[in-house]
C-alpha cells in the first residue's frame, strides 16, 4: 500500500435503485411500490494499491455497490471515475479496455465457472473474448502460468477437469486465475472464501494478498466477515441501509469507531477487536426496510446515541426513549394489547402499564435492568423530565382508548431530534469520516427544522 498513491476509483454520489417491477396492472391501480434504494448517494476514493473493504449486514448493499465499480450494473445516479474516466461514458473501445483491467469474484465458485467447461476453457476464455496473448500455444502457456501461480500446480493436471472433479478451494482457485489471466488492474472480490471450509480460507486469503504485490492490484473487499475486513483491508468502508455511514484506515474504524453502528457491529463480534474490552451494543430492533428507509440517518431508530433537542432538560437515555415511545405511537406498534389491565376497569393503570412498556427497549439481554424482563422501565430511575413525563402519560391514555389520532396530536412537534430530521453529511471525526450528527458543529447539532410557518 501507498499512502501517496493516486486514487484509481472515484465514485461520487452513486446510487442504485431497484425498480418496482409491479406490472402494468399495478401502476396502473396507484399500487406501486417505492424502489428498493439498495445503493443510495454514496461517495468515496480508492487509491491505487490499497485494499478497500466494504463490510455491513446482510442486505446493506455491498454485492450491489460491487458490481456497480465493476459496470455489471448501471448507476441510477452518480458517477464512478476509474483512472480518471467516467465508466459510465465510455466509447466501445474504451469499454473493451475497461473489462480487461477491472474484475470480479464471486462468492460462490460452483455458480461462476460453468459446468461444461473443462479449466482450460474456463480460464482461457477472457483470453479469447479479449484477444489477448496471440494464438492457442501462446494462450495455453499463460493459462499454465497464471495456474500456478494461483497454487494449482502441476498446472497441466488440472487442464481438462472439469468443476464437479474439483473441490471448493480448488475451484475458487481457478475462478481467481480466470479473474487475473488477463492481468488486471483492479479485482473486486465478493465474499470470496465465504462457502470454502473454514480450514482453507486463510490459504486462499494468503494467496490473494500474495498475487495483489505481483500483480500491482487494488482490490475491493466485500465482506460480512469482520475479522477478514480487518486481516485483509488497508480502508474500510461501513455500509448501512444503502449508506456508507463511516470510512477510514481499518485500524481506525475497527478500534477506535466514531458511527454508533460502527460501534455496534464491532461489539457484536469480539474476536474482531480482541484487544479491547467490548459487550455487545444496546441496539434496538431490526434493520429497516429498504423500500422505506428512516428519514435524516437511517440509523436513527435504533441508535443509542440519538440526540436530544437543545431545549431538554432530562436525560440522553430518557430522550431515547421518550423518542423510541413516540415512534411505536406513531407507527401503532404500541396498543391496548400490550398491556394486562383493561382500560375498562381501571384507565389509569392501564396507561400506567402502557408507559411502563413503551418507555422499555428492545435490548441485547446484558443490557437489561438486573433481573428485568426488558419489557418494562421504573420510571422513578429515568431522567424524565415533568412535562415530558405527563405528554407521554397523556399519549399512554388515548392509546389505551384505541384513539391512535389523539395520541398523535399529543405528540406532534414533541421529542423531535436532528437525527430523524437531516441527513448527516460525512465528516471528519479522528483520522476516519462519518456520517453522524455528534460529529457536526454544536450549532447545527440543535438547529431547528424550519416550521411551515417560517
Ligand atoms: N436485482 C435486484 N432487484 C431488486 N432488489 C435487489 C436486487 N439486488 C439486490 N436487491 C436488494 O437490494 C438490497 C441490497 O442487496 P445486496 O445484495 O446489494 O446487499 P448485500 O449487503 O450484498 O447483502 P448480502 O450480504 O446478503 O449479499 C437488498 O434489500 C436486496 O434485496
Amino acid at each position: 500500500m501507498d499512502r501517496n498513491a493516486d486514487p484509481l476509483i472515484e465514485v461520487e454520489h452513486l446510487s442504485k435503485w431497484f425498480g418496482t417491477s409491479q406490472g402494468v396492472v399495478d401502476r396502473l391501480m396507484g399500487n406501486e411500490q417505492s424502489p428498493v434504494k439498495a445503493v443510495d448517494d454514496v461517495s468515496f476514493t480508492i487509491n491505487e494499491g490499497d485494499i478497500m473493504g466494504i463490510a455491513g449486514e446482510s442486505g446493506c448493499g455491498k454485492t450491489t455497490l460491487g458490481k456497480l465499480l465493476v459496470q455489471l450494473y448501471e448507476p441510477t445516479q452518480g458517477s464512478i471515475h476509474f483512472d480518471g474516466n467516467d465508466i459510465t461514458e465510455m466509447s466501445n473501445d474504451e469499454e473493451k479496455e475497461f473489462r480487461k483491467r477491472v474484475q470480479m469474484i464471486f462468492q460462490d465458485p460452483f455458480e461462476s465457472l460453468n459446468p461444461r467447461m473443462t479449466v482450460f476453457q474456463s480460464v482461457v476464455e477472457p483470453l479469447r473474448i479479449n484477444d489477448m496473448f496471440g494464438g492457442y500455444n501462446e494462450r495455453r502457456e499463460r493459462v499454465i502460468e497464471v495456474l500456478n501461480e494461483v497454487g494449482l500446480s502441476p498446472a497441466e493436471a488440472y487442464l481438462n477437469e472439469f468443476p464437479k472433479e474439483l473441490s471448493g478451494g480448488e475451484l475458487q482457485r481457478v475462478a481467481i486465475a480466470r479473474a487475473l489471466v488477463v492481468n488486471p488492474d483492479f479485482v473486486v472480490c465478493d465474499e470470496p472464501v465465504s462457502m470454502l471450509d473454514v480450514s482453507i480460507r486463510a490459504g486462499v486469503l494468503n494467496l490473494m494478498k500474495e498475487l495483489q504485490d505481483e500483480y500491482g492490484l487494488t482490490y475491493v473487499f466485500i465482506s460480512h466477515d469482520l475479522s477478514l475486513i480487518r486481516y485483509m483491508c488497508d480502508r474500510t468502508a461501513i455500509m448501512y441501509l444503502g449508506d456508507v455511514i463511516e470510512q477510514g484506515p481499518t485500524d481506525e474504524v475497527v478500534m477506535n469507531p466514531k458511527h454508533p453502528y460502527t460501534e455496534a457491529l464491532f461489539d457484536a463480534v469480539p474476536e474482531v477487536a480482541p484487544d479491547a474490552e467490548r459487550h455487545r451494543a444496546n441496539v434496538t430492533g431490526e434493520v429497516p426496510n429498504p423500500r422505506n428507509p428512516p428519514s435524516g440517518c437511517r440509523f436513527h431508530p435504533r441508535c443509542s446515541k440519538i440526540i436530544p433537542p437543545q431545549d431538554w432538560t432530562g436525560g440522553q437515555p430518557a430522550f431515547r426513549r421518550a423518542f423510541q415511545f413516540k415512534r411505536k405511537v406513531l407507527t401503532e406498534q404500541l396498543g391496548p394489547e400490550d398491556v394486562a389491565t383493561s382500560a375498562e376497569t381501571a384507565s389509569g393503570r392501564a396507561a400506567d402499564e402502557l408507559l411502563e412498556h413503551g418507555l422499555s427497549l428492545e435490548l441485547p439481554e446484558e443490557h437489561r435492568p438486573a433481573g428485568g424482563t426488558g419489557t418494562t422501565v421504573d420510571l422513578s430511575q429515568l431522567d424524565l423530565p415533568r412535562d415530558a413525563e405527563s405528554t407521554l402519560r397523556e399519549a399512554a391514555e388515548r392509546v389505551v382508548q384505541s384513539d391512535y389520532d389523539g395520541a398523535r396530536d399529543v405528540l406532534d412537534g414533541e421529542f423531535e431530534t436532528i437525527c430523524e430530521r437531516e441527513h448527516p453529511d460525512l465528516r471528519e471525526a479522528g483520522p476516519q469520516i462519518t456520517a453522524c450528527h455528534l460529529y457536526e458543529g454544536e450549532e447545527q447539532k440543535t438547529r431547528k427544522a424550519p416550521s411551515a410557518d417560517d
